[in-house]
C-alpha cells in the first residue's frame, strides 16, 4: 500500500533540483551523431553515462554503478543498484531508455534525441545528483536505470525487467522516464493510462498534488507497448510513465535530425518538474532511514 511520510527529506531534495545541470546533461548527450543501438556511438553515449553516474556517486557506499551487457548487440544498459538498509529485497526501479534513432535506424543521419530520450536520463541523473549529494539513506534498493536498445523493441528493458521476473525479485514500482522536455500541453504530467499500474499512477497523482500543488496531472494514452515502462508491466511489476505531454500533442520531432534541445526553447524547464516528481516518488517508495 502507498504511504506518504518522508515530508520533510522531500521537500528539501526537491529544492535542490536544478534545470541547469539537466540542461547540461542533455547538451553533452544530443552531441553524438547518434546513440543508435547498433552504432559506436551509441556504444560511447553507454559509457558516457556509466562513467557520469559514477563521478556524482563518488565514494558513497553502498552503491555500484555497472553496464548490463546484451545478446546480440553492442549497446550496453547501464544500472545503478543503491542497497537498501532494512530490505535490500524490496527494490523501486526508476529508468529510461539511452538509445535514440533516426526513422528506421538511418544512421546516415543524426540523431541527436535531445527530447527522445536524452532527456530522461538527464531526469533521472539531477534525481541521482541530489539524492547522494544529501544524508538520504534508503530502507529499500534503488535501482537507477539507463536501457538500450527500447526504439527498436524494448530490447533492453525487455531482457532487464525478465531477468527480474526469473530471478523472482521483489520489484516494488517502476517508474519511466521517456520524453519529459517538450511542454507540448495543458497538463504538466500526463500519466500513461495502459500498460501501467493504475494504483501507482493514483500514488504518483497524489504525490504530485501534495509536493507539487502549482503542476497539473492529467492521463494519456499510447495504445501500445510505447516504451520501457511496458516491460515491466508485462512481467508483472507496477509500472508508470509521467509523460511530457498528451499522445496528439507529444513531440513530432523525435526521431529525426530535429529533436533537439533548441527544438525545446533552449532549456529544462519542462523536464525540471519531472525530476522533482521522480525524487519524491523514489524517496516515498524506498522510504528514509533516520
Ligand atoms: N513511441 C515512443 C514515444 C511516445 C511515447 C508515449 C507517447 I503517449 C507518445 C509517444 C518512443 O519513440 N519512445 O522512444
Ligand atoms: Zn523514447
Ligand atoms: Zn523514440
Amino acid at each position: 500500500n502507498y504511504q506518504i511520510s518522508e515530508d520533510e527529506m522531500v521537500r528539501k531534495l526537491i529544492a535542490q533540483t536544478k534545470e541547469s545541470s539537466i540542461r547540461a546533461t542533455i547538451q553533452q548527450l544530443s552531441s553524438y551523431h547518434d546513440r543508435y543501438y547498433k552504432s559506436k556511438t551509441g556504444v560511447e553515449a553507454a559509457n558516457w553515462i556509466k562513467g557520469f553516474w559514477q563521478k556524482l556517486v563518488g565514494e558513497k557506499s553502498g552503491i555500484s554503478v555497472k553496464t548490463v551487457d546484451h545478446n546480440g548487440w553492442e549497446q550496453p544498459s547501464v544500472v545503478m543498484t543503491w542497497q537498501g538498509s532494512e530490505t535490500p529485497n524490496e527494490i523501486v526501479v526508476i529508468g529510461g531508455h539511452l538509445d535514440s534513432i533516426n526513422g528506421r535506424g538511418n544512421t546516415r543521419l543524426k540523431a541527436p534525441g535531445a527530447d527522445d530520450n536524452a532527456s530522461g536520463i538527464a531526469t533521472i541523473s539531477e534525481v541521482i545528483r541530489v539524492l547522494v549529494e544529501s544524508n538520504f539513506k534508503p530502507k529499500k534498493t534503488i535501482k537507477f536505470m539507463g536501457y538500450a536498445a527500447e526504439e527498436v523493441g524494448l530490447r533492453g528493458s525487455a531482457e532487464i525487467a525478465r531477468q527480474h521476473k526469473n530471478q523472482g525479485a521483489k520489484v516494488v514500482g517502476v517508474m519511466q522516464l521517456d520524453m519529459t522536455n517538450y511542454n507540448g500541453s495543458q497538463d504538466d504530467f500526463n500519466l500513461v493510462s495502459d500498460y501501467t499500474s493504475d494504483k501507482q499512477n493514483k500514488f504518483i497523482a497524489e504525490l504530485a498534488k501534495k509536493y507539487l500543488p502549482q503542476l497539473k496531472v492529467g492521463y494519456t494514452r499510447c495504445g501500445y507497448g510505447c516504451s520501457d515502462h511496458a516491460s515491466w508491466h508485462n512481467n508483472g511489476f507496477p509500472a508508470s510513465m509521467p509523460f511530457e505531454a498528451k499522445f496528439n500533442q507529444s513531440n513530432r520531432s523525435i526521431h529525426t535530425e530535429r529533436d533537439t534541445l533548441g527544438q525545446m526553447g533552449g532549456n529544462a524547464n519542462h523536464a525540471l518538474k519531472f525530476s522533482k516528481l521522480a525524487t519524491a516518488f523514489v524517496v516515498e517508495m524506498a522510504k528514509h532511514a533516520d
